[in-house]
């Protein structure tokens, strides 16, 4: 049913002069579940994300947040926005500023201390917020969304600038969100951590939505080679003789498989018994994926 559905976009377009924009988007959010929105630079992952907010006009489609129809209170108060640049009051401490986020939002109080604990700021909650490190303002800002339990958060690079050990806490953060329900869209760059933190793979290309599906489909889908990559104890020259593809050394070979015939080539390679002293399956990467399907004029 629609109305269960954190994030319904039918058909948005919004072009402008000499750029793509976007061009006929369709995306459905669950609630709890977490999309990737990936593309280059230009691709319009932001303009999206600002026409579901109701910051750009659109020029034909429809946004639903939770049943509520775009530019309504119920949308309003149904989504959360943490932009790439979270910009805060430097004079403000941590407190003031989350409480005057739940203020605005009518959220009680006690919430934004809870929030406070929750990522983990509480001990520097007095501190203010011109001291804190580019970690620490976005934990605030991940405050800031979960005040009023959001239907749906639109997380704009959330993790740019952060180190792995700030990056693995927001993802944390990310996981507790739609874990209490909240559908998330997280525009990202960083192929490596998404592959592992979301659940679906939306990828812009010029405005146009050319894949959406879990990951595991959209590699189906795609159908890329697997590389084997065959060690032989000595020489690899009948490995290559018979397999072909690459040869990295006197004793390594590299060949491409489809996954259709991935099994029937490795019972091949073992057929070599002893000769053979390692052998290594490498499946495509997401970024191998991302560029098949950012480059490619394949939809899903
Ligand atoms: N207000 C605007 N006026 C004119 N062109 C715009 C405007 N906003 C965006 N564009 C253009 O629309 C296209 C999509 O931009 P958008 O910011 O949505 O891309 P993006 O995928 O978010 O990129 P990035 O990864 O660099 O943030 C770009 O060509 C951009 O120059």
């Amino acid at each position: 049913m629609a109305d269960d559905l954190a994030l319904k976009v039918s058909g948005l377009t919004r072009r402008f002069k000499g750029a793509d924009g976007v061009i006929d988007v369709s995306l459905n959010v669950q609630p709890g579940e977490r999309v990737a929105l990936l593309g280059h630079n230009g691709a319009g992952k932001s303009t999206l994300m600002k026409g579901v907010l109701g910051l750009l006009p659109l020029e034909t489609g429809s946004v639903a947040i939770a049943g509520h129809r775009l530019g309504s209170h119920g949308a309003r108060a149904a989504v959360a926005y943490l932009p790439e640049a979270v910009a805060f009051h430097p004079a403000l401490s941590g407190r003031e500023q989350i409480r005057l986020f739940a203020r605005l939002a009518k959220v009680d109080m006690r919430e934004a201390e809870v929030l406070l604990e929750r990522v983990g700021l509480s001990g520097a909650a007095d501190r203010r917020i011109g001291t804190y490190s580019k970690g620490m303002r976005q934990r605030l800002g991940m405050a800031q969304v979960f005040l009023g339990k959001p239907a749906l958060a639109l997380l704009d690079e959330p993790t740019s600038g952060l180190d792995p050990i700030a990056r693995h806490d927001l993802y944390a953060l990310i996981d507790a969100l739609a874990e209490q329900g909240t559908g998330v869209v997280i525009a990202s760059h960083a192929l490596t951590e998404i592959e592992a933190r979301t659940d679906r793979i939306a990828i812009l290309r010029k405005g146009q939505l050319v894949a959406d599906a879990p990951l595991k489909t959209l590699f189906a889908r795609a159908d890329m080679p697997i590389r084997i990559r065959v060690e032989a104890k000595n020489d690899a020259g009948a490995v290559f003789d018979r397999f072909g593809g690459r040869r990295i050394n006197g004793a390594r070979v590299e060949f491409a498989v489809t996954q259709e015939n991935k099994m029937a080539r490795l019972a091949e390679v073992t057929a070599f018994g002893t000769e053979i002293a390692d052998v290594e399956i490498i499946p495509p990467t997401l970024e191998d994926l991302y560029r098949f399907y950012s480059r490619s004029e394949g939809r899903t």
